[in-house]
């Protein structure tokens, strides 16, 4: 569903990414770690399209980003590390207006599914946004990204400033939507939450994924083992 494959890429002449293989399938959730500045984010950025690849090359659901990003886009929802609403607007309403803007508004009622199944309260479908924790801002994205039924998801350092609860809140509708068959690729420097909710970690340095470790049965990770290889390659 996501997949890079042998791209060089980066910024202006200077190269980021160093030959990035990344396969994620439907109904996986995979969670890059590395250090400030590996290049986390400029791989989320080639899947929007944003970054062309200067070799090598990236599919969304076999689509090319940046031949076709509208039609890339579309199939994918994005969630940074600050959710932005429109801060005036209801939950149901922000949620409303952005599927209007993307052409797939299914009406009140599939939007109250949506909202529900992203696990916020219905006592705050009415209220501002403007008032929100972070947490109930990304539940509003993660409806927003029900409600589209988007194959593939991209998360960046969608944990930070969570509590363990919230994070613990968030990990599990993550395993909801891979339930559903989404693609995840979530960005992060929580290996504890990484270590909960995906089924392979890969380890990026320089822009280079140095090593891809897989959840292993019902032990998933060995947290140690992953400290030390996030410790010794890349934090
Ligand atoms: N728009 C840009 N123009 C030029 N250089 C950039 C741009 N965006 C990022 N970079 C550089 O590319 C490198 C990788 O940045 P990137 O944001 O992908 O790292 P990251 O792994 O997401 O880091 P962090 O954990 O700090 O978010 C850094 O050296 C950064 O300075």
């Amino acid at each position: 569903m996501l997949q890079a494959s042998a791209v060089v890429a980066g910024y202006g002449g200077k190269t980021i990414l160093q030959h990035l293989d990344l396969h994620i399938g439907a109904g996986e959730i995979y969670a890059l770690l590395g250090a400030n500045g590996a290049g986390k984010t400029t791989t989320l950025s080639l899947f929007l399209g944003f970054v062309a690849p200067a070799a090598g090359h990236v599919r969304v659901d076999g689509i090319d980003p940046v031949a076709q990003p509208d039609e890339a886009r579309r199939r994918l929802a994005y969630i940074p590390e600050n959710v932005a609403l429109y801060e005036h607007l209801t939950a149901r309403e922000n949620v409303a207006y952005l599927l209007d803007l993307a052409g797939q508004n299914d009406g009140p009622a599939a939007i109250d599914t949506a909202l529900a199944a992203a696990g916020l309260a219905a006592a705050a479908f009415d209220r501002r946004v403007s008032g929100f924790s972070k947490g109930m801002r990304q539940k509003v994205a993660i409806a927003l990204a029900l409600a589209r039924k988007v194959p593939a998801l991209l998360l960046d350092e969608p944990t930070s400033g969570l509590d363990p609860q919230a994070t613990t809140e968030f990990n599990r509708l993550l395993g909801v939507l891979r339930g559903q068959g989404v693609a995840i690729l979530m960005v992060t420097h929580d290996l504890l939450s990484a270590a909960d909710a995906a089924d392979r970690i890969g380890f990026i340095d320089a822009g280079r994924l140095l090593e891809e470790v897989a959840a292993a049965g019902d032990d998933r990770f060995d947290v140690r083992a992953l400290h030390r290889r996030y410790g010794g390659h890349a934090a």
